[in-house]
């Protein structure tokens, strides 16, 4: 089974607070999803290889590790996965971008798949799959589903806030896909919206209601 990653680190967790708030406007939602995403990049990337080298300082040689040449790939879910996706590119600012369009229908809750575009070596590459919510799971499934088909190897899920339900079916369809959330919250509610959540992600980012 992937494994759970709940990333409680002060920083994340205290900039999550104005995120949940219902008062915090589009401006700073949008602002605080970016570094959220941003910090959360450390963790993500955390067992990436290293390799040694050797460089020259000012003041002589020395032995220092750079990634060792796995390339990476995000793909945001669109629309709300954009929120993040910018904040993780600009810590791994080398990584390709693939976007995978998908749309909850509001009275089945099912995935509607509208637009997928990768990288042609999708197979060679880490792929990081951004969703901010992961609630019912459906979305995240489907995407994984969607990628697999087309060669993906490899992946790992980057998400802000996660409904129990969620992580478990992701978990069952795809259990080689690690998880890692800002916080795991308590339940679905008949709506399929995560309680207490932080609302419509893709609402509050693009001010769209
Ligand atoms: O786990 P699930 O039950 O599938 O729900 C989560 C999905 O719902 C939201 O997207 P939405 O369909 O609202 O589209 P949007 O990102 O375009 O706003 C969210 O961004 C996830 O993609
Ligand atoms: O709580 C939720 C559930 C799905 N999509 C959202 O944006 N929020
Ligand atoms: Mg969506």
């Amino acid at each position: 089974m992937g494994k759970l990653h709940v990333l409680d680190h002060p920083l994340i967790q205290h900039k999550l607070s104005y995120i949940r708030d219902k008062n915090t406007g589009t401006k700073e939602f949008r602002e605080l999803v970016d570094e959220v995403a941003a910090l959360m990049a450390f963790e993500v990337t955390r067992d990436l290889p290293l390799e040694n080298a050797e460089v020259e300082t000012p003041v002589g040689p020395a032995q220092v590790k750079k990634l060792a040449g796995k390339k990476l790939g995000l793909v945001p879910i669109l629309r709300a996965g954009i929120g993040m996706s910018e904040g993780i590119l600009r810590m791994i600012p080398a990584a390709r971008v693939g976007h995978v369009g998908l749309y909850r229908d509001p009275q089945t809750l099912k995935p509607i798949e509208y637009y997928v575009k990768l990288p042609n070596d999708v197979e060679e590459r880490e792929l990081i799959v951004i969703d901010p919510m992961l609630a019912t799971g459906g979305s995240v499934v489907e995407t994984l589903n969607s990628l697999k088909k087309r060669g993906a190897k490899s992946m790992r899920l980057i998400c802000l806030v996660a409904a129990p339900e969620g992580v478990a079916y992701v978990q069952e369809e795809h259990p080689d896909v690690d998880i890692y959330l800002a916080a795991l919250d308590e339940k679905l509610n008949e709506k399929g919206y995560i309680v207490p959540g932080l609302g419509d992600a893709g609402d509050r980012l693009f001010g769209t209601k």
